[in-house]
């Protein structure tokens, strides 16, 4: 057991698990024990909260020589953790063991499983065989058994779990997700990320780390972090859904060419990156938007949403008074859109800051998690220079804004349509490919594109340019609790501990 400071606090929602402890002679044999004639001791598992996010399972042994006074503290602890309501107590854990470094059924074994069995957590595991297994599934499984999802895996494989649980709820409610205009109904089952995959970013971007036993813990304790969710449709055809980003030329075309090197790993998006950033492809289309009037936040605020964010709870104090004034009925939505035309790089639209290990701050550092908006991130045609100096920005703490070429709102719904529509794309692509190879042949330096990009859904490709998008405010949760603010003293921060209770 690792030394204890004196008078340090733990709150019982942080506790992890109280046990009776089986003493060994040795342990009996040593320091002031030995003086007990038979002792009795019970061992707290706490969470401990170390640097950067990062928390950890520690523990501390509780001695007594009273038998009766040791099982009446037990009892009262375990008295204490059954009152944390919000606790799971049986889990559906989807595990795609080739995501990422295909590391998942390892860390979920070693790392994961190990925390729940403490926890008293019971759990039915499901390796996934193929991609869309755990999708369909959770299309037809008893839900009702489980108090929450978890899934070990990338970015995709939380889409995968996301698509099956709000597909479910729209089944189960009668909701045609085929029309753009339906108001859906919230998924309250709540989804665990236990990271194993190749960018993480969703998991990084609501926990503030990439970390297996952080995210375990974050679902151990039942933390609930709500989270906007933008659904994508074409002609009135349900697309995908997406949480982090939806990205149309520089991240849709790294996205596009890197599924191909699937077998690179994680490293794929770097040689992918690099090609794509090299061939500075730009694109022609239109895009509306509606601005989030309803949002409190702007996406040059220096604030970041954080734990408990003011912005996101009064957004969902807005909501809670929309459904009891409307129901499940949808309003028709007057406002105002604004409609820009132009020669892209790139378009991001991004629901949460898109945080991740290789960029610590995200594509939109104050987005928020939960406040019913998206930032559309509109990258002009600009000079190759000038896009480097863009995407360093990706990865410091200057401002990603504050460029002549890129523009920001902070949007509910927009609508993309290139220049090229999608009925015309093939044709043209063909001819074009025909005549003069993929690209502008006329003006070789030029960059343009007279084919589409492909939108990057959170990872995912999607057959379609046009698309039209709606953020659905706070749709479903996470066992997580957004990222903490920074413990000013790291030094305590590091060391926070147990009571001594005896
Ligand atoms: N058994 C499987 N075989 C093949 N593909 C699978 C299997 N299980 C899940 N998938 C698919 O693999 C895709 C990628 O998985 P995942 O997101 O876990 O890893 P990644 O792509 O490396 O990480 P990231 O999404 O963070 O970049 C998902 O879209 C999922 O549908
Ligand atoms: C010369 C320096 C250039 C550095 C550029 C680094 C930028 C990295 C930013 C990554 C943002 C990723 C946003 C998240 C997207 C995910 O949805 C998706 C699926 O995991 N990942 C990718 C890479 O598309
Ligand atoms: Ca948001």
């Amino acid at each position: 057991m690792s030394p204890v400071p004196e008078n340090c606090f733990v709150p019982t929602s942080e506790i992890i698990a109280v046990e009776e402890t089986e003493l060994n002679k040795k342990q009996c044999n040593t320091g002031k024990w030995q003086k007990m004639a038979k002792p009795h001791a019970f061992t707290v598992y706490y969470v401990k909260k170390a640097r950067n996010h990062r928390w950890r399972c520690s523990d501390v042994t509780f001695w007594c020589v009273d038998e009766h006074l040791c099982n009446q503290w037990i009892q009262a602890l375990k008295e204490l953790l059954e009152m944390q309501k919000s606790r799971p107590k049986q889990l559906l854990v989807y595990i795609n063991p080739y995501g990422g470094k295909r590391q998942g059924k390892r860390i979920y074994e070693q790392k994961v499983a190990p925390l729940f069995s403490l926890a008293s957590i019971s759990t039915d595991v499901v390796i996934t065989e193929h991609a869309n297994h755990a999708k369909d599934n959770l299309l037809e499984v008893n839900i009702n058994k489980y108090d929450g999802v978890v899934c070990v895996g990338g970015d995709g494989m939380f889409s995968e779990v996301m698509h099956g649980l709000i597909g479910r709820m729209q089944k189960d409610s009668g909701i045609d997700q085929n029309n753009p205009k339906a108001p859906l109904v919230q998924c309250n089952i709540r989804i665990g990320i236990i990271p194993a995959g190749s960018t993480d970013c969703i998991c990084y971007s609501t926990v503030g780390i990439s970390d297996p036993v952080t995210s375990a813990l974050h679902i151990i304790i039942g933390d609930c972090q709500p989270l906007d969710v933008s659904s994508v449709h074409h002609n009135n055809t349900f697309l995908k859904y997406s949480v982090s980003l939806l990205g149309y030329g520089f991240y849709g075309d790294i996205l596009k060419d890197s599924e191909k090197k699937r077998w690179m790993g994680p490293m794929r998006y770097d040689y992918s990156g690099f090609k794509t950033f090299l061939s500075h492809h730009y694109y022609e289309g239109t895009i509306s938007f509606q601005p989030a009037k309803h949002a409190l936040g702007s996406p040059r605020d220096k604030d970041s949403c954080r734990t408990g964010c003011y912005i996101c709870k009064k957004s969902e104090q807005q909501l809670a008074e929309q459904q009891k004034e409307c129901g499940l009925k949808y309003e028709e939505d007057e406002e105002e859109w604004k409609v820009i035309k132009g020669k892209f790089l790139a378009i991001n639209a991004v629901n949460m800051s898109c945080a991740c290990p290789r960029s610590p701050k995200g594509l939109s550092p104050a987005a928020h998690l939960a406040d019913g908006s998206a930032d559309l991130i509109l990258v002009r045609k600009c000079s190759r220079f000038d896009f480097l100096r863009y995407l360093v920005r990706h990865t410091n703490q200057d401002d990603q804004f504050d460029f002549s070429f890129v523009d920001v709102h902070r949007v509910k719904s927009f609508q993309f349509t290139s220049k090229l529509s999608d009925d015309n794309e093939s044709s043209v692509t063909d001819i074009g490919k025909k005549r003069f190879g993929q690209f502008c042949r006329d003006h070789p330096a030029c960059c343009c594109n007279i084919a589409n990009s492909t939108w990057n859904c959170d990872g995912e490709t999607l057959d379609s340019s046009a698309i039209e998008v709606r953020v659905h405010c706070q749709l479903m949760k996470l066992f997580a609790r957004g990222i903490e603010e920074n413990c000013k003293d790291e030094a305590a921060c590091s060391q926070s501990s147990v009571e001594q209770l005896l």
